[in-house]
């Protein structure tokens, strides 16, 4: 009989909105952000095996730690010490990584998630989204939002997840001009932790409303990453001149965002893009709605 093998999808998350609104006594930040999930990402495959593995390909492949201080890793290990049933279990893991890395899209917590969701139906664990979330958090703030991928909230320092309904998909491009940026130094760079909270969401989900809202929210963590990082303003340059609705950086960068009209629209701005920054990242592709 062939042992069974999953593929598990691991999309970027991209905060279309991101407000800092305080800190905890433990140093880390409340947020505020809607955020959504790409088709583009990385893809996992799993498979029982005799010995724990983990291969590594894709475009940035290179710029992962080796070792075992991959989250793919420690997500596999977190799932072991919580299911006893599950302590004699081994898999191989094969990762195509298509997300840069330190990116502000997630990529790593994305990894993460899918593991924990692929390995926990591998090994026919009883646990639902909420009991992973429990789990992921302790890998990572970016982990609960990542095992919902699909358009929410969060809040607290991402743990408090709300999914939105209605929410529509967006035509989107991601530009990343390939500077590595660590979150915790963006967040340490800000001036202010103290912002606004996120308006009251549109009533009306159509695009236009919903491109309408987003220009009146922000990312609190854009000035504090482009001071560490200029080039991800010029990379807001870019994205600004190739026709796009609204353009803003994801996470705490460096990767930015353009909200288009229509996917020919963003594709046309996608290759515009590449031609233009030859070295750079750039993926168009429409966001996962509510209702998909
Ligand atoms: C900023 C966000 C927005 O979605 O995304 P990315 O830029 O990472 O994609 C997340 O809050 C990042 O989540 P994640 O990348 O999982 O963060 P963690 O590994 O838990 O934390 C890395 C470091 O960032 C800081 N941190 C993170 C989250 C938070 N709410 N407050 C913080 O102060 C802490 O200094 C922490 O040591
Ligand atoms: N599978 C993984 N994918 C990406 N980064 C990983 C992974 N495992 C560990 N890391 C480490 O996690 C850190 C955050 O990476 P990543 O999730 O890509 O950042 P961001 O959330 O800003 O996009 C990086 O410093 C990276 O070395």
């Amino acid at each position: 009989m062939r042992s069974p093998s999953l593929t598990v999808h691991a999309p970027a998350k991209i905060n279309l909105a991101l407000h800092v609104t305080g800190r905890r006594a433990d140093g880390y930040h409340l947020i505020e952000t809607l955020a959504v999930f790409s088709q583009t990402g990385d893809v996992l495959e799993l498979a029982p095996a005799a010995t724990d593995a983990l291969a590594i390909a894709g475009p940035f492949a290179d710029a992962l730690p080796d070792g075992g201080d991959n989250l793919i890793e420690r997500a596999r290990e977190r799932l072991r010490d919580a299911f006893p049933q599950a302590r004699d279990r081994r898999s191989s893991i094969r990762l195509t990584k298509n997300l840069p890395v330190a990116a502000g899209i997630g990529g790593g917590s994305s990894d993460a998630a899918a593991t924990l969701r692929g390995l926990a139906a591998l090994w026919e664990l009883d646990v639902g989204e909420a009991g992973l979330a429990r789990l992921g958090v302790e890998l990572g703030a970016d982990l609960p939002m990542c095992l919902a991928a699909r358009p929410l909230i969060a809040r607290g320092i991402g743990e408090d997840i709300h999914r939105l309904a209605d929410w529509p998909a967006l035509p989107l491009v991601m530009v990343n001009p390939g500077v590595a940026v660590p979150t915790q130094a963006v967040f340490a760079r800000l001036e202010r932790r103290d912002n606004a909270p996120l308006p009251a969401l549109p009533s009306r989900r159509d695009e236009k409303s919903v491109v309408d809202w987003l220009a009146d929210c922000r990312n609190d963590l854009q000035p504090a990453a482009i001071a560490l990082a200029p080039q991800i303003a010029e990379a807001l340059d870019v994205v600004a001149a190739s026709g796009a609705r609204l353009g803003r950086m994801s996470g705490s960068g460096a990767t930015c965002f353009g909200l288009y009209d229509t996917i020919e629209t963003a594709r046309h701005a996608e290759a515009a893009i590449s031609k233009e920054r030859p070295g750079w990242f750039v993926a168009a592709g429409e966001t996962t709605g509510s209702n998909a």
